[in-house]
């Protein structure tokens, strides 16, 4: 009988191809191709896959100094996913991963069978030395540009430089959010695949978040916990209004709803389809409280007025690459400081609908000053009538993502002056 599963390898192969090559979205390929293979390959495919695309930047130097052409993309791709199985993935015999490299390269592109072949035996026979400088060798070891370990370096110290680009490569846990409207905390944790962290967090440890019980019926949602800091720290009290103006694909959103007992939060976003993706969440959770709107964030002139303002702009990423590997493969110099314009003009046109009293949040899932600690007090050098109350850098570690968040408030004085009548002196009769 013919064999219709696909091989493991080549399954793996075609993934990468369609990520590094065409752009996919790993996470968005894993959850439509995954099931082509047998249950009992999956882990083992997904480590490979994601392990590559981590990787890429050394499996690619490794590459480079194992041969003097340029190998064409595809093969490049086909050499750094056995490079990495060789370098990383102790029970995989090296010869195995060679072996099948070779196989899956003459039924591919025949010719090249035996360059790949002796590109690969090189790689078994000779180690490659990592460079001697230490960012050029943070560099290659942990598939990070020199210009960002420069940056990272500068901005943070050397320790933290090295702590981020070494925790890129994590395998980081899955979390899980408990939903207090739909399951109390005893029956959530009593569940043997949540290992309770606190009283709306835990550890999840079975094979797939999305599949359990819980999450479709709406008791459960998937989250870092470095989001949900951010989540807290805007310090939302019942019977509240919110606005979060770059909301999609609604995690924060959902994470504050579902801990108001009255209160609504508008969640708007500039990309509609991103949007529908709000507007599913909140049906799956059960949050009628949640209400999803297409909106450009730069121009809120049909909003009103709030008591917590959520500005989660959007940024580099460089404190989720552990999750989002492929942000890896796409950084450029060009792109670092694009969005810079976006990010202070969001937050400007947010601040005009901040009630007197309210508190307003501006956070980034990134790593860079210019993004973070300079766009805020950018901004409080342009508004000395408010102040910043807090903010905390979450470094990425090998637990959960980075974040930078900061919580801003208007002064006591200017409070008053918002108060207008307080102001006004009757005139004498
Ligand atoms: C960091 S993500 C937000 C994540 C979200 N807060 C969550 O917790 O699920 C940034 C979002 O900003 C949105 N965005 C980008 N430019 C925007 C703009 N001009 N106005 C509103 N949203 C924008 C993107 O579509 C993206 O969904």
């Amino acid at each position: 009988m013919e064999n219709k599963l696909p091989d493991m390898r080549a399954w793996i192969y075609d993934a990468l191809c369609a990520v590094i090559l065409k752009g996919t979205y790993s996470n968005l390929y894993l959850k439509d191709h995954l099931d082509e293979l047998p249950e009992n390959q999956r882990p083992l495919a997904t480590r490979i896959f994601y392990g590559t695309i981590q990787n890429w930047g050394l499996c690619d130097y490794v590459i480079s100094k194992h041969t003097d052409r340029t190998p064409d993309p595809k093969i490049r791709i086909l050499l750094a996913m056995t490079i990495y199985q060789i370098i990383f993935l102790k029970k995989i015999p090296d010869y195995a991963a060679v072996d099948a490299a070779v196989k899956l390269a003459h039924k591919r592109f025949r010719k090249a069978s035996g360059y790949v072949n002796g590109v690969l035996r090189s790689v078994l026979r000779d180690k490659v030395k990592l460079p001697s400088d230490t960012l050029e060798r943070l560099s290659v070891r942990y598939s990070i540009p020199l210009w960002l370990i420069r940056l990272w370096e500068n901005h943070y110290g050397l320790e933290k430089a090295e702590q981020m680009a070494k925790t890129s490569n994590a395998v980081l846990p899955v979390y899980v959010r408990r939903n207090p409207r739909r399951i109390g905390e005893e029956e959530f944790f009593a569940d043997p695949e949540i290992e309770q962290m606190d009283a709306d967090m835990g550890r999840f440890t079975g094979s797939s978040a999305a599949r359990h019980p819980f999450y479709r019926q709406g008791r459960m949602s998937v989250q870092d916990p470095g989001s949900f800091e951010i989540v807290k720290f805007l310090d939302v009290q019942d019977g509240e209004s919110v606005l979060d103006v770059c909301a999609a694909p609604g995690t924060k959103s959902m994470a504050i709803a579902e801990r108001l007992d009255s209160g609504a939060v508008d969640a708007s976003d500039v990309h509609e389809h991103r949007v529908e993706l709000i507007k599913t969440d909140a049906r799956r959770l059960h949050l009628k409280n949640v209400h999803a709107s297409v909106r450009d964030a730069r121009d809120l002139s049909d909003a009103g007025l709030y008591d917590r303002i959520l500005c989660d702009v959007p940024c580099t990423g460089y404190g989720v690459l552990a999750r989002k590997p492929d942000i890896k493969l796409k950084l450029k110099p060009e792109t670092l400081d694009s969005l810079l314009p976006l990010q202070a003009e969001i937050l400007e046109e947010a601040a005009a609908h901040l009630k007197p009293d309210g508190k307003l949040v501006y956070s980034t899932c990134t790593l860079d000053r210019k993004e973070n600690e300079k766009q805020v007090e950018k901004f409080l050098d342009s508004h000395p009538d408010w102040q910043l109350e807090e903010e905390q850098t979450v470094f990425p570690d090998e637990t959960r993502n980075g974040f930078y968040m900061a919580r801003l408030s208007r002064r006591e004085q200017s409070k008053a002056a918002d108060d207008g009548m307080k102001q006004i002196v009757q005139p004498e009769e």
